[in-house]
């Protein structure tokens, strides 16, 4: 990477964009919202069962500057959703800053595992036990969404939900190579705790991106 480019990636200028697309919110609080996404390479918190490990290395996706990917996203919605790979690898205050001052909804999905930077709408929080969120996350967060893979996925989420602010709307989401076991126990474990409720990954069943 030329010296100029690391630079303006290190301001957040640039960024490492694997792929943006206009589908339906699939998951969590707004589902069934039409909103474009921004999947931003890079994360190295490592889940085993990640649905989209090609974002990992960074270097596979090409440095794009925002004001491209702010013209592109405008051209579809005012409802956007960031994510990646891990959006918060970086620094999300001049994307952001943008794409507000454009009069966008602004939706992050994220781990929490580092610093929380950018303007945000709207932030979805999914807590991974290799690399924890920061304390700040947890404030802001407005849904945690907690994957289920096993049974203690379970202490794992009630672990989590203890962190979160007051307000937060608290999921429980069946990984999907496991989703018929784990959604039944999610459907028990939701009548018996009823703070909780179900997310799906809507938009697998839909056939859509
Ligand atoms: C691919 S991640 C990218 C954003 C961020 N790195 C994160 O983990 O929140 C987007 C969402 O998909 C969830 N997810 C990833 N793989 C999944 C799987 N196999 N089954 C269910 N949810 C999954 C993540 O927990 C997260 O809520
Ligand atoms: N339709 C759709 N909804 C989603 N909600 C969160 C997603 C993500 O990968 O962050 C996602 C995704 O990849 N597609
Ligand atoms: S934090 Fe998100 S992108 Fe990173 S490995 Fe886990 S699910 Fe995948
Ligand atoms: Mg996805």
């Amino acid at each position: 990477m030329k010296e100029e480019t690391k630079i303006l990636v290190e301001k957040g200028e640039m960024l490492p964009l694997m792929e943006e697309f206009y589908t339906i919110q699939g998951e969590g609080f707004h589902k069934g919202t039409a909103a474009y996404f921004i999947r931003v390479g890079g994360c190295d918190v490592g889940c085993h069962w990640c649905d989209v490990k090609e974002s990992w290395n960074a270097e596979l996706h090409p440095p794009t500057a925002i004001e491209n990917i702010v013209e592109n996203a405008a051209k579809h919605s005012k409802t956007i959703v960031i994510t990646g790979g891990e959006p918060l690898t970086w620094d999300m205050g001049p994307l952001t800053k943008m794409l507000k001052d454009r009069g966008m909804q602004i939706h992050i999905e994220t781990s929490g595992a580092y610093k929380l930077t950018g303007i945000w709408d709207w932030v979805c929080l999914s807590p991974k036990k290799m690399k924890l969120p920061t304390e700040e996350v947890y404030r802001k967060a407005d849904e945690l969404k907690v994957i289920v893979f096993n049974n203690d996925d379970f202490r794992f989420a009630e672990e989590q939900a203890a962190k979160v602010n007051e307000e937060c709307i608290l999921y429980l989401q069946p990984e999907w190579s496991k989703r018929e076991k784990m959604s039944a126990l999610i459907v028990d474990y939701v009548m018996q705790n009823p703070k909780w409720k179900v997310s799906l990954q809507t938009h697998k069943y839909l056939n859509i991106p």
